[in-house]
């Protein structure tokens, strides 16, 4: 049985073609197979093949929505964190990669005027926690908030944004009019819990947002896309991605400027456990895939690492 290691091996196929995919069906790895010299049995279709190029030699790094939800979970439960102790580290994570994707230029104030849309979860209190980190390091922030849950969480971080002298905005400017206001989006809207057809008013945002021509930053998920698939080319395009912990599948469509991986607060036996349950979907591949690589802060001090996300080749820098 041929097995991800490169070299000679064999492959039972009636689709005989020069060049074909196959994924390995001990490891589920992705190799580009070109077929070799003469097939010497036509009627079974066995011939030897030789892997040229890996299409993908890591280990899948990305989680898909349940297996999110599922370390989400465990962090508060087993690992005893809670969830404005993570809320925190994720919209510092966030704010740390948005200057660096955007940094400031000491001389003007070109570039300081960001506009963080938040949505009514926890990829909103990221938003709300990023803002205030962005105000501590120059930038100006105002928060577009249009459904704000009655939960002392939520109303904490509202508080700590009014405290800071964040404006917040009532009404979302005409896309003309936002992108003459503010340099750059965060979107903060839905993370790894949005799930069907966006509803009003997000899908009036979405679009103003899509309508603009400044960039967009997302926070985890870039909002209406379905976290396992992707967007389509009507969806938000956002030239930076935050992923926190570990990258939804939908990032395998991002194809933007920068990918950020933040959010260090997964502890390394956490990271290394396998994650069952997992929907029937995966169960197969996950039998035989590698562990997710999650987010681990061990030795990081530096700010950038050279994984890579698998689909979008992109480097995934490390914050
Ligand atoms: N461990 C981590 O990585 C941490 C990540 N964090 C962040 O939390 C989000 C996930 O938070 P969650 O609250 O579970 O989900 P969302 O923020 O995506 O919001 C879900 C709410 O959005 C509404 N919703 C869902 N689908 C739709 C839709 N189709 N149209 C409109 N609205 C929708 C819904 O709200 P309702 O009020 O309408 O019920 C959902 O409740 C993760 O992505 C990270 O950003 C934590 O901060 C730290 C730990
Ligand atoms: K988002």
């Amino acid at each position: 049985m041929y097995h991800c290691r490169g070299g000679l091996g064999f492959q039972n196929s009636h689709n005989i073609s020069h060049m074909y995919k196959y994924t390995c069906g001990l490891c589920s790895r992705d190799y580009i197979m070109v077929a070799l010299g003469i097939a010497w049995d036509y009627s079974a279709s066995w011939f030897g093949c030789i892997c040229l190029a890996q299409v993908s030699s890591l280990p899948d790094p990305t989680s898909s929505q349940e297996e999110a939800q599922s370390i989400d979970q465990e962090l508060f439960s087993t690992a005893g964190f809670s969830v404005d102790q993570l809320m925190e580290l994720a919209g510092l994570s966030c704010a740390t990669a948005v200057a660096r994707a955007f940094p400031l230029d000491t001389d003007t104030t070109k570039g300081r005027t960001v506009l963080v849309v938040c949505g009514p979860g926890n990829n909103g209190g990221d938003g709300l926690v990023c803002a205030r980190h962005l105000k501590l390091f120059g930038y100006e922030p105002t928060v577009f908030y249009p459904k704000r849950p009655k939960k002392p969480l939520f109303q904490g971080l509202v508080t700590q944004c009014h405290t800071m002298e964040i404006s917040f905005l009532d009404v979302l400017p005409q896309a003309e009019a936002l992108s003459r206001t503010f340099s750059l989006v965060v979107d903060a809207i839905f993370g790894f819990g949005f799930s069907g057809e966006v509803r009003e008013p997000f899908q009036s945002i979405l679009s103003t947002i899509c309508a603009a021509t400044i960039p967009v930053a997302s926070i985890d998920v870039p909002s209406g896309w379905d976290v396992e698939i992707g967007g389509s080319s009507h969806d938000l395009n956002p030239d930076v991605l935050i992923s926190l912990t570990a990258p939804k599948r939908c990032t395998r469509n991002f194809h933007g400027r920068l990918h950020f991986l933040g959010g260090r607060f997964v502890p390394p036996t956490l990271a290394q456990k396998p994650r069952p349950p997992l929907s029937e979907h995966h169960k197969h591949r996950a039998l035989a895939r590698p562990r997710l690589s999650l987010q681990l802060p061990r030795n990081r001090r530096r700010v950038s690492c050279c994984a890579r996300s698998e689909g979008s080749k992109l480097p995934l820098m490390y914050i």
